[in-house]
């Protein structure tokens, strides 16, 4: 936008106002619009982009003030100059606070007029660079870590990344097989396009179908609409099919027939949609033995394998976890002030190095949390380290030494129902239902549970 196109809004009840303002403004080359009330001004904002407003401030119905705050409540964010023939400073300050750059007094002196005029619009065109800039940063985490691994994982994704080729993702829980997906997609031409995440093994199988191709109108029962899915969602872009290996075999053999045509029929549907999306895929599971119980098609293996990319534990790559928990901390930080004058001692980080983190990064930004929570310093130590992820890691066979170690009886009791759950979790293999009905309480109970003690696959 250049300063002398800027579009002016002058609204002023008083016709003579509107007209000397309007004057000198066309004259110094501003595209200038009027209205006589404060409804009209929001309008016409409403409907038309304007890079300032003149607002007055007694006017006949809704007054300036009033006018000003529905502007910032309805989002619109230009300068606006407030002008009064009744000025005081109480008013000027009450404007101000309510976000007025300015406030000129009736008749407005001319230089005055557009000096501000000038400082507001170079502040508006600051703001909007601002935001323009803002919005081409990465929005993605960046991949923190020089291990081997990771260096490696970083370079194979420059270069799959401008390619169309199909990736499939695995490593356990919480490594960071998303993180790498996201990459993948932002660093890829389709990165202006969309980035559409689907979990496999969060929808259920019978709806799954109609979350990836859409349905329409009346196709089922609660179909009351017609929905576009997943892939026309992705369409320009990357659809991520996370925790492919829980697919079941029905919509494993509709996805290979979508990938194979590059085309998708929406459930209830006759006509074929064709869809431009670069599928990326993840899984905790070893989908080559998946294949070999019968429980994953090899044609759809090799459709969405053609590149793999192997995210490694935590455990192989210690090196990187001082690097991954002060990074989690400086998130944190900017996250919430309470935090920041909070570090991690060197003796901390050691302990952290020595932790068996089998929930990889993401157990491991939860315990950084835990530990600038209840770090009562500023320094979070060896000692508190060891403390606070003392019980995370006792496993089943430490009762006694739990009994042994614990004082309070409602720690002991908390501490000994977490490790049962989890236990209970790993062996339904982290179906919350199974489990539930399993132990013999109320799903909801399992979820309230797992919440309160943080339990997180
Ligand atoms: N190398 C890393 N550097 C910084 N943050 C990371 C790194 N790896 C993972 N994370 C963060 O850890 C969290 C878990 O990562 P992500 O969701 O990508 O894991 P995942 O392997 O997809 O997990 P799941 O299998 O449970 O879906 C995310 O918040 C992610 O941003």
């Amino acid at each position: 936008m250049s300063e002398q196109k800027a579009h002016i809004l002058i609204t002023d009840d008083e016709k003579a106002i509107r007209n000397t303002l309007e004057e000198i403004l066309q004259y110094e080359n501003y595209e200038v619009s009027t209205a006589e009330s404060g409804q009209l001004a929001l309008d016409f904002v409403g409907e038309n982009d304007i890079d300032l407003m003149f607002l007055d401030i007694k006017m006949q119905g809704m007054d300036g003030l009033e006018t000003l705050k529905k502007l910032r409540e309805a989002g619109h964010e230009f300068p606006v100059i407030m002008i009064s023939g009744h000025g005081t400073i109480e008013i000027a300050v009450e404007a101000t606070k309510m976000g007025a750059y300015d406030f000129l007094e009736k008749p407005p002196d001319l230089n005055r007029l557009l000096i501000s005029v000038r400082n507001a619009l170079s502040q508006q065109n600051l703001a909007k660079e601002y935001k323009q800039i803002k919005k081409k940063l990465p929005k993605v985490q960046e991949i923190i870590g020089e291990s081997k691994a990771i260096s490696k994982i970083k370079t194979l994704i420059e270069k799959v990344a401008p390619t169309q080729s199909r990736v499939l993702i695995t490593g356990e829980n919480g490594t960071g097989k998303e993180l790498v997906a996201k990459w993948i997609h932002e660093k890829s031409p389709r990165s202006t396009g969309p980035f559409v995440e689907v979990n496999c093994a969060a929808i259920p199988s019978d709806l799954l179908e109609s979350e990836l191709f859409g349905h329409e109108k009346g196709a089922f029962t609660g179909a009351s609409d017609q929905r576009i899915g997943k892939f026309e969602q992705a369409d320009g872009g990357t659809l991520f099919l996370d925790e492919i290996g829980d697919m079941s075999l029905e919509a494993q053999a509709k996805v290979l027939r979508a990938l194979q045509e590059n085309k998708v029929t929406r459930v209830g549907g006759n006509e074929s949609v064709s869809v431009d999306v670069r599928i990326l895929a993840a899984t905790n599971k070893d989908l080559e033995e998946e294949i070999k119980e019968g429980n994953f098609r090899e044609d759809l293996f090799h459709r969405i394998s053609v590149i793999p990319i192997k995210v490694p534990p935590l455990r192989e790559r210690k090196e990187d976890i001082p690097l991954i928990a002060k990074a989690c901390l400086n998130n944190l930080k900017e996250k919430d002030i309470s935090f920041s004058s909070i570090s991690f001692s060197d003796g901390a980080l050691k302990a952290l190095k020595e932790k068996e983190w089998s929930g990889n990064v993401r157990e491991l930004q939860n315990a950084v949390e835990r530990l600038g929570i209840l770090e009562s310093g500023d320094e979070i130590t060896k000692e508190t380290v060891n403390d606070v992820l003392k019980t995370r890691d006792l496993k089943a066979g430490d009762l006694g030494k739990l009994a042994d170690e614990t004082e309070d009886f409602q720690d002991f009791k908390e501490t000994a129902e977490r490790i049962f759950l989890v236990k209970q979790l790993e062996k339904n293999d982290w179906n919350i239902s199974q489990t539930a009905e399993q132990i013999g309480i109320q799903r909801s109970h399992m979820y309230n549970k797992m919440k309160k003690y943080n339990i997180e696959r």
